[in-house]
């Protein structure tokens, strides 16, 4: 067991970046980490942690007020460890299919704290997500789940192996 701990914190509306998250968590705890996810609200003060992943959904162009909040909130400690950002919505294939550059939220973010990299992840709307606009969306074909297991547990891996290097 490696003793390093990693913080995984995820701004969530309906779940689907929650479960991104915890994937990510369970490929860093095969890797020997001791991984925490834990909803981005929750995240009082990170400096029990050697390393940080912080993700959220994107909603009209917007990333997760959660997880900017979150980043905010943690600014000065965060900024001293390395951290990793994502950001999950894309409910087509287009995440896997080229490299979706951060938002402009996000893409400042990266640069306060000095994140290492950013991934998006694609995103989820099913029958059973709440909302209008998601049930018009699922009505009409154009729902689905595209997270993509394989791809966030390669990044995940390739974080721990980052975090391994550095020991
Ligand atoms: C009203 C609405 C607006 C959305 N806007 C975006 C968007 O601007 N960009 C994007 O990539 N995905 C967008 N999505 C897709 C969500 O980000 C996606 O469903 C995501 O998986 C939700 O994650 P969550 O359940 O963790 O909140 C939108 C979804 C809805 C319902």
């Amino acid at each position: 067991m490696n003793s390093k701990r990693v913080l995984v914190a995820y701004g969530s509306r309906h779940g689907a970046t929650a479960g991104i998250a915890s994937e990510i968590g369970k490929a860093l705890r095969e890797d020997g980490f001791d991984a925490v996810v834990l909803p981005a609200d929750d995240v009082e003060d990170v400096r029990g942690f050697d390393a940080v992943v912080l993700g959220g959904s994107l909603y009209a162009g917007h990333w997760s007020g959660k997880a900017l909040h979150c980043a905010e909130r943690n600014e000065q400690y965060l900024k001293h460890r390395p951290v990793w950002l994502f950001s999950s919505g894309p409910v087509d294939s287009s995440a896997e299919q080229h490299e979706i550059p951060p938002v402009p939220a996000v893409a400042r973010q990266m640069e306060r704290l000095g994140a290492r990299e950013h991934a998006t992840f694609g995103g989820s709307i099913t029958a059973s997500t709440p909302g209008l606009i998601a049930k018009a969306l699922v009505r009409h074909g154009k729902g689905g789940d595209f997270r993509n297991s394989e791809r966030i547990q390669a990044w995940a891996h390739h974080i721990g192996s980052e975090l391994a290097a550095a020991a």
